[in-house]
């Protein structure tokens, strides 16, 4: 219960996390019901707390002695983070070479799920993820990280239709621990984290880039650009440089066509701010209630019951 850990926010003070990391046996406190996603690393189910009986999301990851700190420190950020749209961590245990992170549920699933079930989104719902995912952005620019993950995959939706923005595991400081390799999904990942005469000292602004590709996926119901690798992201962008756009130009409203192409702007350096892009027409007057996602929600349970009656 001694196990320390360097809290990067606190001038690296070292913190204690034997206090709150259980070594008990969660199966005494948790009920896992079933399996609702699976990462890289391990699964996540949904699992109900048998004292309180509340519902909650348990992420189940094996644990080697040389993983075990870089779990952890994934796991303390999103614990620290206090945002309306980061999941709070409720209980950490680990038992048997595996950690148990407990945290909120987000009933409605990851966005890739969700319009894969659904179709694509409505430009409403689109802009409701951007103002969402911008304020988080925000909230972590301002603590003075870059999250490097952001990707339909990596947001959730409550029951209620509320955005949470998951996976701390890339997250780096700015400006002050650039990744040695070059990490994320390729085909959300900005051109200069491949084009070494753009990377510059923009570097929160990959995350930008980020959130227009996952929006423009959003909006037509694929991604823009098909790449599998770093390599063929360099290669891509060494011949072609044909930022992606909205393929429909009637379809949608000015204001969304200009904030992609401020979002997708390949010189960081004069791509906007997560800052700025919050005064963007695109988001600024959205409502923060009621979500417009929890219509496509009813919609993603109900063809999902209808496929399991099939
Ligand atoms: N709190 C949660 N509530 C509901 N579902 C969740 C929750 N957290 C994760 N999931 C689901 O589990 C899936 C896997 O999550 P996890 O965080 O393990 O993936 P990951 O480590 O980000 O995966 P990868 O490393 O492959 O990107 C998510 O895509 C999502 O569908």
């Amino acid at each position: 219960h001694e196990d320390q850990l360097l809290d990067e926010d606190q001038h690296e003070q070292p913190v204690t996390v034997g206090r709150s990391l259980k070594f008990e046996n969660p199966y005494e406190d948790y009920k896992i019901l079933k399996c609702i996603g699976v990462g890289a690393f391990g699964k996540v189910h949904k699992a109900r707390n048998l004292k309180t009986g509340h519902l909650v999301a348990i992420k189940i990851q094996d644990c080697t002695n040389d993983n075990l700190m870089d779990l952890l420190q994934e796991c303390m950020l999103q614990e620290r983070f206090n945002h309306q749209n980061i999941p709070k961590v409720m209980d950490k245990y680990y038992w048997e070479q595996k950690l148990y992170i407990c945290m909120e549920l987000c009933e409605g699933g990851d966005l890739d799920n969700i319009y894969m079930s659904t179709g694509s989104l409505k430009e409403s719902q689109v802009a409701f993820v951007a103002k969402k995912v911008l304020e988080t952005l925000l909230y972590l620019n301002q603590k003075g990280y870059v999250h490097r993950g952001i990707k339909p995959n990596n947001i959730l939706l409550t029951d209620a239709g509320e955005v949470r923005l998951v996976d701390f595991g890339l997250m780096s400081r700015i400006q002050k621990e650039k990744p040695e390799f070059i990490v994320g999904t390729p085909a959300y990942m900005a051109p200069e984290s491949v084009l070494e005469d753009l990377s510059g000292d923009y570097d929160e602004r990959c995350d930008v880039w980020s959130l227009g590709i996952t929006l423009l996926e959003l909006a037509e119901g694929k991604l823009p650009l098909v790449i599998s690798s770093s390599n063929s992201l360099y290669e891509y962008w060494e011949q072609k440089q044909r930022v992606p756009h909205l393929r429909k130009r009637d379809k949608w409203s000015p204001a969304f066509h200009r904030f992609l192409k401020d979002a997708l702007t390949l010189d960081p350096a004069m791509r906007p701010s997560v800052e700025l892009l919050l005064q963007h027409e695109f988001v600024r007057n959205v409502e923060h209630e009621p979500s417009p996602l929890k219509r496509c929600l009813r919609r993603s349970k109900f063809l999902g019951s209808i496929r399991k009656f099939f």
